[in-house]
């Protein structure tokens, strides 16, 4: 399967590609620094309508993109100002500071004064920061959040867990957040997500050493590609048998609604086998189904369009090509009849689940 899917760094995946960029390949570092906040500057420049730009700027080198995207800005005859709201600088974030100063850009210490409107630039905290976030920058990321105007994350937003997406106090709530060679994971799961606005990823030239463990963000577009079209006239039997194991009586929605799934991907047959009897009804099975469960007899099935439902008759989700296992709700052990020749697909408990053929759980990429 070809994996052209969009790659992710974690903080540390940054930091190492930082690392191995400047020290070992021995690039300048403001040359990085420039590079990210040109990028961060035409999204400003696009954003901003006639407002002007104010960039909150961190201690760190977030704060040194900053204090470069108000130096850019001010160049192209934007008004644009810097705010530093830390007394602490580090080295890049000083020589940025000094230069924008003898450009005559407007370099302010503390928050903005007054109501007037502006895009707000959040380069207080990057991928250098790990949550919970202290003061000043509570303080400022509330202020920043309770303002109308259009709203800017550079690199990620201030607050966030970039690793995980949790939220563990205040985050700034960004419009769009233009993020540095690979996007980081906490940008795509809830509730970094929505706090994150659209992520814009920006190529400055990091380089990678090794990625042997990176995450990859799935590409519906290439998840599309990988599953195989219909052959016109081909028969249900033909286009395969996804057993499920999972449902709980009264909580059969995860069952449903991976039996949905699999039929509307194309599956001939569905076999859920579930505590759950209205499983079957709710997944838009015929009535009145009933076959081999795991722990008692009980279940449903459907098939794809123009399919007629059975279960049990291939010996339940056991005669499927491959099974989904979910974790019974009370965290029972399901068992599975899936020989080491099927795919088997855990859910995130599904180290619960015990295949009967002895091997252990993992997914194919093969089909
Ligand atoms: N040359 C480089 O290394 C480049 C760095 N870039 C920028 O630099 C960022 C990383 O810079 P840094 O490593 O300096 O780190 P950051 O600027 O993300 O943050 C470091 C600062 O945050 C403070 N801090 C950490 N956790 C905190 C918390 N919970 N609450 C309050 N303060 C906290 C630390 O004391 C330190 O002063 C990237 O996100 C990116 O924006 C880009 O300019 C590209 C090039
Ligand atoms: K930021």
């Amino acid at each position: 399967m070809t994996r052209a899917w969009a790659t992710l760094w974690t903080r540390s995946q940054a930091a190492a590609a930082d690392r191995h960029t400047i020290v070992e390949l021995g690039a300048p570092s403001p040359v990085l620094m420039e590079r990210a906040a040109l990028c961060c500057a035409r999204e400003a420049l696009a954003m901003r309508g006639d407002l002007p730009v104010w960039a909150l700027c961190g201690p760190g080198n977030n704060g040194g993109d900053g204090v470069a995207v108000a130096r850019i800005l001010h160049g192209w005859g934007v008004p644009a100002r810097a705010f530093l709201l830390s007394e602490r600088m580090s080295p890049e974030l000083a020589e940025q500071v000094a230069l924008a100063e003898k450009l005559g850009v407007p370099i302010e210490r503390g928050l903005p004064q007054g109501q007037a409107e502006a895009l707000i630039v959040d380069a207080m905290l990057g991928t250098g920061a790990a949550p919970p976030l202290r003061q000043p920058f509570v303080a400022a990321v509330t202020w920043a959040n309770a303002r109308s105007g259009p709203k800017l994350s550079i690199d990620i937003p201030t607050g966030l867990d970039a690793d995980t997406g949790a939220a563990p106090g205040p985050v700034f709530a960004a419009d769009r957040t233009v993020t540095f060679v690979r996007s980081k994971p906490g940008l795509h799961v809830t509730p970094g997500r929505a706090a994150s606005g659209e992520v814009v990823v920006a190529d400055i030239g990091i380089v990678s050493q090794d990625m042997s463990d990176e995450t990859c963000l799935i590409d519906p577009c290439e998840v599309a590609r990988s599953i195989a079209g219909l052959k016109p006239g081909s028969h249900k039997g033909e286009r395969g048998h996804v057993g499920i194991v999972g449902g709980s009586a009264g909580t059969p929605g995860a069952a449903v609604l991976a039996g949905a799934a699999a039929l509307r991907a194309g599956a001939g047959l569905v076999t859920i086998a579930t505590d759950d009897r209205g499983a079957g009804a709710a997944a838009g099975a015929p009535a009145g189904v009933d076959g081999a469960a795991p722990r008692r007899r009980a279940g449903a099935g459907g098939e794809g369009a123009g399919g007629r439902a059975r279960l049990g008759a291939r010996g339940g989700p056991g005669g499927a090509g491959g099974i989904m296992v979910g974790r019974p709700a009370g965290g029972g052990v399901g068992c599975v009849g899936a020989g080491r020749d099927r795919g088997a697909i855990g859910d995130a408990a599904g180290d619960h689940a015990a295949p009967g053929g002895g091997g252990s759980l993992a997914v194919r990429e093969d089909r």
